[in-house]
C-alpha cells in the first residue's frame, strides 16, 4: 500500500516506521531479520531501506603507485526490500539515488521494484562520494532529487525513456523526499532550501520525511514554514536516539544538525556508552511524546539495525 494511503487510513492516529541499512558485504540477511523481529510488536506501517552506492578506495601498490578500487560495501537494498515484504507483509521503502545512476539505470531499477510489488520509494540526490566534497551526477544522470522525482512521475503516467515503445504500463509509485528542519548543508539559506523542497513537491513528490533533529522546535518551525509556502503533503519526522559519546561529534559533522546543549552536557557527563544509551532513549521518548501530541502522521526512527533502544522507546509510545 502507498504510504499516503497508510496515513489516510490511520485517521489521525500516529503510525510507527523505521529505517535500516543493508549489512556489510559478506554478512547474511539474518542480521536484518533479527533487527526487525522485535519491532514487529508496534505494527510498522513501513520499513525504509537505505541505498549505498560505490565508494572509491586508493590502495598503495608495491611500486608505490596508488591503485583506485571501486567497492560497494553495502549492496542488497532491493533484495532486502523484497525479503521484508515477503516475510513480514510490511511495505518496504527503498531509497533511490541520483548519484551513481544514469536515467536508464533508474528506469531499470524502478522496473525491478515494480515487478517485486514495491510501491513506495524515497527519491534522494545522494551524498557526495566519500573521497569528494561535492556531489557529481553520472553522465546522463540527475543533478537534483526533483529531476529524479520527475522521472518517476513520468513512469507513473506511462512515459518511459524510449518513446518508441508503445503502450507502456504506468507504474504507481508513491514518492517520498527528504526535508531538512535545520537546512540542507549545501543550501545557501533556510528559505532557499524550502524553495527547493517546494520544487520537489511540484515535481510530484507525495510526502516528506525529515533529516534527524534533536530539538522539536526546529521541526515545528519547519512544518510551519512549509505550510506557509503552500507545501501541503504529509511531513514525517525522522528521529534518532543517541547511543554513543562519539556521536556528539559524528552527527553534527556528518548530518549538519545541532544537538541541544542540555543533551550534550548529559551525554558528555555519562560514565560509559551504556549510560549514553539510556540518556538517548529518555530524550527520544520525550521528543516522541511531544511529536505525538503535535499530531505527526508517522514517527520514523533511524534505528539503522539496532533495535533494543527503539523497542524501549516504542513501548512508552505505542
Ligand atoms: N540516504 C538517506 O536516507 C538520506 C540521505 N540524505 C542525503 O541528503 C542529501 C541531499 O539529498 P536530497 O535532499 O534528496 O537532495 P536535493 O536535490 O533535494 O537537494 C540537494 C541540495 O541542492 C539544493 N538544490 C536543490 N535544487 C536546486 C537547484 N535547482 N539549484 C540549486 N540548488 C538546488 C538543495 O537546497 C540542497 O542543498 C544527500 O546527500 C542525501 O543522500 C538525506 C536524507 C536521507
Ligand atoms: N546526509 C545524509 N545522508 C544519509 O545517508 C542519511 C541522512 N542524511 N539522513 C537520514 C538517514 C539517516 N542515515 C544514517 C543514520 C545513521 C547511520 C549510522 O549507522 N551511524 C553510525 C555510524 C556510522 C559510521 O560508521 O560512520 C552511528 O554510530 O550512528 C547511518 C546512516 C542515512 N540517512
Amino acid at each position: 500500500m502507498k504510504i499516503t494511503d497508510h496515513i489516510k487510513n490511520a485517521n489521525g492516529k500516529t503510525l510507527f516506521s523505521f529505517e535500516i541499512l543493508p549489512p556489510l558485504k559478506g554478512q547474511n540477511i539474518q542480521s536484518i531479520f533479527d533487527s526487525i523481529d522485535p519491532l514487529m510488536e508496534f505494527d510498522p506501517a513501513f520499513i525504509d531501506v537505505t541505498y549505498h552506492r560505490e565508494e572509491y578506495e586508493y590502495i598503495e601498490r608495491q611500486d608505490g603507485l596508488l591503485e583506485k578500487r571501486v567497492v560497494r560495501k553495502r549492496p542488497g537494498t532491493v533484495g532486502i526490500c523484497a525479503a521484508i515484504q515477503n516475510k513480514y507483509k510490511v511495505d518496504a521503502v527503498p531509497h533511490i539515488l541520483c548519484g551513481g545512476f544514469t536515467r536508464e539505470d533508474t528506469e531499470n531499477f524502478l522496473i525491478d521494484l515494480d515487478f517485486l510489488g514495491i510501491q513506495n520509494v524515497v527519491a534522494l540526490r545522494g551524498d557526495a562520494v566519500k573521497t569528494e566534497i561535492y556531489f557529481k551526477p553520472e553522465k546522463n544522470g540527475h543533478h537534483f532529487a526533483k529531476d529524479l522525482v520527475k522521472q518517476i512521475r513520468e513512469m507513473n503516467s506511462g512515459k518511459y525513456l524510449d518513446e518508441s515503445i508503445e503502450n507502456c504500463y504506468p507504474t504507481e509509485f508513491c514518492i517520498g523526499v527528504a526535508g531538512y528542519p535545520e537546512k540542507h548543508m549545501e543550501a545557501a539559506s533556510f528559505s532557499q532550501d524550502i524553495h527547493h523542497l517546494k520544487r520537489k513537491i511540484e515535481a510530484g513528490a507525495d510526502y516528506i520525511v525529515t533529516q534527524m533533529f534533536f530539538d522539536n522546535h526546529k521541526f515545528f518551525e519547519f512544518v510551519e514554514k512549509c505550510r506557509e509556502e503552500g507545501i501541503s503533503v504529509p511531513i514525517i519526522p525522522g528521529i534518532k536516539p543517541l547511543v554513543t559519546k562519539s556521536q556528539l561529534s559524528m552527527i553534527p559533522h556528518r548530518f549538519k544538525v545541532d544537538i541541544p546543549n542540555e543533551l550534550v552536557i548529559a551525554v558528555a557527563k555519562a560514565k560509559d556508552n551504556k549510560a549514553v544509551k539510556e540518556i538517548g532513549i529518555e530524550w527520544c521518548i520525550n521528543q516522541s511524546k511531544e511529536l505525538l501530541n503535535y499530531g505527526v502522521p508517522v514517527l520514523h526512527f533511524y534505528s539503522m539495525g539496532k533495535s533494543d533502544n527503539i523497542l524501549k522507546i516504542g513501548r512508552e509510545i505505542f
